[in-house]
């Protein structure tokens, strides 16, 4: 693992931007895997801001929320729109479908969709408990596309976006571990004295399924691009 430490989200946003730029520049990003959360905002911003063209380009989201449509505003979807798909158009967004009838078939679906579409890059934030995407602890790192019951621990994290609490879904679509780890690089971000557990266990812990973002260990590429504060215990 690569670790670089900046001082703030937004030049953590600046250096996330030079890595997606190379690789854009140098024709080798066909598929850009993407994530939601308020930590890839300052990227996202960057991207919009920039004169990058990303119409040759497929995305490829983590994860949604089971139950809410794409025009719901807590909706990933809605999230990606509001944040990058409205000011960049891609040639083709793909993500979870929260409404899907089957949810089986639609997992299938996204597996077969990651598989036609190899991720060069992947953006990962991190959970408070080390989960990635909506892997949570336990999670097998041989895992594809499933569906997770979300942890107590996720479900009050994320309800600081929600009205109340109730309103935060129990359940999502998310790619698995080992399709992640299968992306050619793997940009994880972090900020806030929040992370800086989940960041010492990702980085100083051993690998263990309890710690998902742990198996980044094993990863050929990946870069964590994280702050003094969420940097504090691994120093
Ligand atoms: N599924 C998402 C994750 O992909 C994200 O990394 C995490 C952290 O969110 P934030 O960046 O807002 O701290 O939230 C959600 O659980």
């Amino acid at each position: 693992m690569k670790i670089i430490i900046v001082k703030d989200q937004v030049e953590g946003g600046k250096e996330a931007f030079k890595l997606v730029k190379e690789t854009l520049d140098s024709g080798n990003l066909k598929t850009f895997g993407l994530a939601t959360g308020s930590t890839p905002i300052s990227l996202y911003e960057e991207l919009v801001a920039s004169d990058l063209d990303f119409t040759s380009v497929n995305s490829v989201n983590l994860d949604e929320y089971i139950g809410l449509s794409a025009d719901n505003d807590q909706s990933y979807h809605y999230f990606m729109k509001e944040h990058l798909f409205d000011q960049k158009p891609f040639k083709h967004n793909n993500l979870p479908n929260g409404l899907a009838q089957n949810l089986a078939e639609e997992c299938a679906r996204y597996d077969e969709v990651i598989a036609n579409n190899p991720i060069d890059i992947q953006i990962l934030g991190i959970g408070e408990n080390a989960h990635i995407g909506f892997n949570e602890p336990g999670a097998s790192f041989e895992g594809t596309t499933g569906i997770v019951d979300l942890t107590e621990s996720t479900i009050k994290a994320n309800s600081r976006n929600f009205e109340k609490i109730e309103d935060v879904p129990t359940r999502a679509i998310s790619m698995g571990i080992k399709s992640i780890m299968s992306s050619r690089q793997i940009i994880l971000l972090a900020y806030g004295e929040k992370k800086a557990q989940a960041i010492y266990n990702t980085v100083k812990g051993p690998i263990s399924e309890e710690v998902p973002a742990s198996i980044l260990q094993n990863h050929e590429d990946a870069i964590l691009i994280i702050d003094e504060a969420a940097a504090s215990l691994i120093k």
